[in-house]
């Protein structure tokens, strides 16, 4: 059996390695002619997977290692038989993470000494917006929540869910729909002129869904006035050739690598493991956890707390601070053409260092008081006490 995978999918030796022959390839430059014999294909993000790829080849099962599934066309697939699975919250809890990093940083760019005072809009509530959602609500964050799909869904949850542009009146605005063209609930450039004319500079935008949902043009005419929100983009129109002027003109900038935590990313593999095994017939009999090693930074320790929110900051971006991989990103944006930029927009996602999401760190309290713990544990953090 031979398995085409994207090179960049972690593990996949260690997963896939007794299935078949593993043939590697460039995700972004996967052609027809790389993918016609195999019979199980493996991808991620940056492969556009439907007709013009698979037409004529013998691939049966596709596996997307990503929650978002807006490379593929899932319709060509169903309608050929080809069996299709994606790996839905793999890495929720590092998009969480780093939400939750630009929040710490956001609140002291505003000089508030208690986060939880901002309040917090979340368009789209699934496995990223509904983790999210959760510890804000543990935070003691006032969270509005705008899903039009789910609301439509659950009519008994009548008063859970507002309208965009209650969500969009928050003080943070937090995006995390899936990219949608042909739907009733079609999110691409959702947040466009309108939308982002309605915002203020006392507001900040950060979109960590899928660059289109954001009407990038748009953004930049409305950054370059005076009272524009602050704006952090983890996603891009025209990834990977990115446009360097919204670059610098957001705040902070990182280039599609949210869920990007090792964890995320080996659950991602794992998923569609399990997936390729159940269409094969095969026991699965590997598991992510075996192949996650012990962090670098395993543990914080606070004595007696002065200052509980500056704490909680700290080991946050302990764990994670997005202002290394946003000077990485401007870095790279200095390259003088737009091949070369977006060469070195996938290099640093190939070569993106090793993440731990925040589940990972064991944070060791001593003499704090108990609401400091409960916001420990709202986190995620394992603590010791
Ligand atoms: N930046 C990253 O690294 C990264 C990582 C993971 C996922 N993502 C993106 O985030 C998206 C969301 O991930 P998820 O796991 O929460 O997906 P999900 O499918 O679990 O949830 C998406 C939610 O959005 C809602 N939705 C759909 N259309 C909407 C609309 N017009 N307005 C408001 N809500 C709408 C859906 O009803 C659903 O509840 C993915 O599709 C992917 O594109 C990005
Ligand atoms: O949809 C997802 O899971 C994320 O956007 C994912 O992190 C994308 O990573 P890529 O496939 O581009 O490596």
């Amino acid at each position: 059996m031979l398995i085409v995978a994207d090179e960049n999918i972690p593990l996949l030796d260690a997963f896939f390695g007794d299935i078949g022959e593993i043939r590697r390839v460039s995700g972004r430059t996967m052609s027809s002619d790389d993918v016609k014999d195999a019979d199980v294909l493996l991808v991620r993000s940056v492969t556009r997977v439907g007709s013009d790829l698979l037409e004529g080849s013998r691939v049966r099962f596709v596996g997307t290692a990503t929650i978002g599934t807006d490379h593929v066309d899932l319709g060509w697939l169903e309608e050929k038989g080809i069996r299709f699975s994606a790996a839905p919250g793999c890495n929720a809890n590092s998009v969480v993470d780093y939400v939750l990093a630009v929040l710490s940083l956001y609140a002291e760019r505003r000089a508030l000494d208690d986060w939880s005072q901002l309040s917090v809009g979340i368009v789209g509530v699934g496995n990223v917006g509904g983790e999210l959602a959760e510890k804000l609500f543990r935070l003691g964050f006032t969270v509005k929540l705008c899903d039009p799909p789910r609301a439509d869904r659950e009519p008994e949850s009548e008063n859970k869910f507002v309208g965009l542009d209650e969500a969009l009146a928050c003080d943070v605005v937090s995006l995390h729909t899936p990219l949608t063209r042909d739907s009733a609930y079609q999110t691409y450039h959702m947040v466009g002129e309108q939308q982002l004319a309605g915002m203020n500079s006392e507001q900040l935008l950060i979109n960590s869904g899928r660059g289109e949902v954001i009407d990038s043009a748009a953004l930049g005419k409305c950054l370059a006035g005076a009272n524009a929100p602050l704006v952090a983009l983890d996603v891009w129109e025209q990834e990977p050739r990115i446009n360097p002027d919204l670059v610098s003109k957001v705040w902070l900038a990182t280039p599609h690598i949210a869920g990007y935590s090792l964890e995320g990313k080996v659950q991602g593999t794992e998923m569609i493991y399990q997936a390729a095994c159940q269409f094969l017939g095969l026991p699965t009999r590997k598991k992510a956890g075996q192949f996650l090693p012990e962090p670098a930074l395993s543990k914080v320790s606070f004595t007696s707390a002065a200052d509980e929110h500056a704490a909680v900051r700290i080991a946050l971006r302990a764990c994670y601070d997005p202002r290394q991989d946003d000077a990485r990103l401007r870095n790279a944006m200095k390259k003088p053409s737009v091949d070369d930029r977006g060469k070195a927009f996938d290099s640093l996602r190939r070569d993106y260092p090793v993440r731990r999401e925040c589940s990972s760190l064991k944070v060791q309290l001593k003499g704090t008081s108990k609401s400091l713990q409960d916001s420990f544990r709202a986190i995620g953090f394992k603590l010791k006490i």
